[in-house]
């Protein structure tokens, strides 16, 4: 037996600078301005600048927050749609050694309050269309925040409340400031905020080491290849763009922007940028295919789309896969960096049907490379559940794609890590190949008669029905049955349909005993990530 300290591969091989440094998703913004420093990074609609140009904003950004007494561990918050400065911004923030809270664009004047005092940021950036909001927060804020205007060109509205503008804080930079990578992988690179689905927000923290390991993930799972022109329809508030700022950063590949999500600036962007990749809930690809015909004129290119957020129903895979996209469905929370599971493609499945390949690709997946662990499992014991497919347990993960915690929130924290796995709250059934498959968060599904109904399997089928735009099933009380199905169900333009109609339909496509027994029709409401909130439909069926 060899001790430690006889141990040869131990004596004399310590870190050193020559054999270690922190691993940071910096390191590849500096990479790719010298490497490909006249190489498209940025568009902004007119406005177009190469990696060397944005890298010196991002350098100048940095050193004008050192300025102005921005130290080390403190917090930054931009409050902007996808524009070119908040792309900046997840570099040049942590560049100063400061943390990046990117915050929701649609949340109200008191979520934002909340989020800016208990983040503790020093100085929040806004754009002209949420200053006013952002005025409004501030205001009821103690601490207050110094405020900083982003003026963009191409925005009419909204009035100027800051100090200063960008332009003018980063001209105070300078582009040959000295920044360095942390000392430690382990500081904190960013705050991000869930978006309270379920309850109050909480602050999920994420490391350098988990930033630059989800961002080349990424790369991996989508298969990305070198300059792919990314649309940023997924908002870089959420889990940091699920990375995606970083992995661009990575591969050198081109950011367009576009500050709202609309079917006509998409397919705009798709033909004229010629986009090969973007990312965004199931909602934005249900609005896509639901985008009259003749704004798909003219694409010839292949598209690659990258969906979580929400299960995507594959009636809404196969519809964006006819349209020629090529869809991975991936799944996360903002606890795991954005995509932690990836529903991984075999050449085989090639040749079934697109039937088939949707429903196959409406599986949740595996595990992504980088992450370590990935199980379904009872949500006490945390005893693996059989690979059957029909057992339901909770989804579990671990690896160093899971957050350092939630800020300022220690018992929150220790409940989410309990056993040395991150409980994710949804529940799932785990195929004999290994894949998980979402059957509802813990707080959605439905107990019937003591059977229960996965609210996801239900809203699949209505989304089958042509003339169905979009679907939420809920429980509703039941003095027989304990809870009953109860469908919310947005109609598609200029189609009719009845009660009665939908639940036959449902009827005819599953076991009775699943099928809504009410049906409202009606706008669905969301979230900012194009969640429909469940909580709201659920009080509406139990008319609370
Ligand atoms: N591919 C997917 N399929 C099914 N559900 C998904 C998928 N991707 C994400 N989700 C759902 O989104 C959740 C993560 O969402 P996120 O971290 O944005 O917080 P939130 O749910 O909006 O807010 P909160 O955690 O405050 O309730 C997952 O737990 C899961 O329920």
């Amino acid at each position: 037996m060899s001790h430690n300290n006889h141990n040869p591969y131990i004596m004399g091989l310590d870190k050193n600078e020559a054999n270690y440094s922190a691993l940071s998703p910096l390191s590849f913004i500096q990479r790719s301005a010298s490497v490909y420093p006249n190489h498209l990074a940025v568009v902004h609609q007119d406005t177009r600048r190469t990696w060397s140009q944005t890298y010196k904003r991002t350098v100048q950004l940095a050193s004008a927050l050192t300025k102005n007494g921005i130290n080390k561990g403190d917090t930054v918050a931009f409050m902007a749609p996808n524009i070119p400065e908040l792309f900046e911004a997840h570099f040049g923030v942590p560049m100063a050694g400061a943390v990046l809270n990117a915050l929701n664009t649609r949340l109200d004047a008191e979520a934002l309050a909340f989020i800016l005092q208990h983040g503790e940021a020093k100085i929040v950036f806004v754009d002209r269309e949420f200053s006013e909001v952002i005025s409004r927060a501030v205001k009821m804020i103690q601490h207050k925040p110094v405020v900083i205007d982003i003026d963009d060109l191409y925005y009419e509205g909204g009035e100027l409340i800051g100090t200063m503008d960008y332009e003018a804080f980063i001209a105070q930079g300078d582009e040959n400031f000295n920044w360095s990578l942390p000392e430690d992988e382990w500081d904190a690179i960013t705050l991000n905020y869930t978006s309270g689905t379920t309850g109050n927000p909480k602050g999920v923290v994420y490391h350098h080491r988990g930033a630059y390991l989800n961002a080349v993930s990424n790369l991996i799972s989508w298969n990305m290849g070198s300059h792919p022109s990314y649309l940023w329809t997924l908002p870089m508030f959420h889990c940091n763009g699920w990375c995606f700022p970083w992995s661009l950063a990575s591969c050198a590949g081109v950011n367009v922007c576009l500050r709202h999500v609309r079917a006509d600036d998409i397919y705009n962007a798709i033909r004229d940028d010629n986009v090969n990749h973007f990312c965004g809930a199931p909602i934005v690809l249900n609005m896509l295919n639901n985008a009259p015909d003749e704004l798909k004129e003219g694409i010839n290119h292949e598209v690659k789309v990258m969906t979580a957020g929400a299960p995507p129903p594959a009636s809404v895979i196969q519809g964006m896969e006819e349209m020629g996209f090529n869809v991975t469905h991936v799944y996360g929370l903002t606890e795991t960096y954005g995509p932690s599971v990836v529903c991984a493609w075999h050449d085989e499945w090639d040749e079934k049907t697109i039937e088939e390949k949707s429903r196959l690709k409406s599986r949740q997946g595996v595990k992504v490379p980088m992450q370590e662990g990935l199980m379904v499992a009872h949500p006490e014991t945390l005893e693996p559940v059989p690979q059957d497919g029909t057992t339901i347990g909770e989804i579990f993960m671990r690896g160093n794609l899971v957050m350092k915690g939630y800020l300022k929130n220690p018992t929150t924290t220790d409940e989410a890590f309990d056993g040395g796995w991150l409980h994710s709250g949804d529940l799932a059934v785990w195929h004999a190949d290994g894949y998980i498959d979402i059957k509802d968060r813990s707080k959605d599904i439905i107990i019937s008669g003591g059977e229960n109904i996965s609210s996801v399997e239900v809203e699949d089928v209505l989304y089958r029905h042509r003339s169905i735009m979009e679907a939420a099933v809920v429980a509703q009380q039941d003095e027989k049955w304990g809870e009953v199905p109860c469908a919310f169900v947005k109609v598609k333009e200029g189609e009719e349909i009845t009660a009665e109609e939908v639940i036959a339909f449902c009827r005819d496509n599953m076991a009775r005993f699943k099928a809504p027994k009410k049906i409202v029709f009606g706008d669905l409401p969301k979230t900012s990530t194009g969640k429909i909130q469940k909580f709201l439909l659920r009080d509406q069926a139990n008319d609370k």
